[in-house]
């Protein structure tokens, strides 16, 4: 059995939220989960308004990987030049995660970017996020007050970019079934990043950096269940193999 000493760790960057009307940090379980059961170690990041950089320089030298988790709450549009007012903010995680992410590209850090996690690798690398999905042709969006297991549940297909990371990564699949819970989604990727996977309706639906070792951002939630899935456990296996690398190559 690995020794936990010998286990990648991973930071996990949380969320701010209210409950019961007290200032509270949120990271769901699954998350976690899918990083131990695949041999990882997880940390977990909070952050504050004003100090995102600075944390993003103590931590990023001690991780061995970076996930962002999906949230409730969405990036603030002038992160991206588009305008008007966000209700749902959490403006500390957009202050780590921006800061956090242009590091890890450069460190050549592994990165697992998942739903807002993937929204904010896009913004990060230059990109910009459409603030309302049209849902005519593709169901992104679960209805919230259903139980869990049905907004979770497969939603629409998604066709792999042929000869791409994350096909490859996932055993030469063409096309996946995937789960939706996103109301915003990418609008122009941007300069900097590779479309690894698109929906019927033209979205992006995940994303890589080329000449990166491990940077891959995906609209729907492979933690979710990740143990019934063949490409969610190879999803995950291959991060977590991508981490073991990163710290074997920065202890030598
Ligand atoms: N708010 C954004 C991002 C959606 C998202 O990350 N949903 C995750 C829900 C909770 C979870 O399972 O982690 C949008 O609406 O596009």
């Amino acid at each position: 059995m690995e020794r936990i000493m010998d286990k990648p760790l991973i930071g996990v960057v949380m969320c701010h939220t209210v409950k019961e009307g007290h200032p509270a940090w949120v990271l769901y379980q699954k998350y976690l989960d899918a990083i131990m059961d695949a041999g990882g170690v997880a940390i977990a990041l909070p952050h504050r308004p004003g100090l995102g950089e600075a944390i993003a320089q103590r931590t990023l030298g001690l991780l061995d990987g970076l996930l962002l988790s999906g949230s409730p709450s969405n990036i603030e549009p002038w992160r991206y030049g588009a305008s008007g007012e966000e209700e749902k903010a959490d403006p500390g995680r957009d202050e780590l995660t921006l800061a956090l992410i242009p590091q890890a590209l450069k460190l050549r850090l592994p990165l697992l970017a998942i739903c807002r996690g993937m929204q904010e690798l896009v913004v990060a690398a230059g990109g910009t996020l459409n603030r309302q999905l049209p849902s005519e042709k593709v169901r992104h969006c679960a209805d919230t007050d259903a139980p869990l297991a049905e907004q979770y549940a497969p939603a629409h297909p998604i066709q792999l970019t042929a000869d791409g990371q994350l096909a490859r990564l996932l055993g030469g699949v063409a096309s996946l079934q995937v789960n939706s819970l996103h109301k915003q989604g990418i609008q122009d990727v941007g300069p900097r990043l590779q479309a690894e996977a698109t929906a019927e309706d033209g979205v992006i639906e995940a994303v890589s950096v080329p000449d990166h070792p491990f940077a891959i951002g995906v609209q729907w939630h492979p933690e979710w269940r990740y143990q019934d899935s063949d490409a969610s456990s190879r999803l995950f296996a291959a991060f977590i193999h991508a981490c073991h690398q990163y710290r074997k190559e920065k202890r030598l």
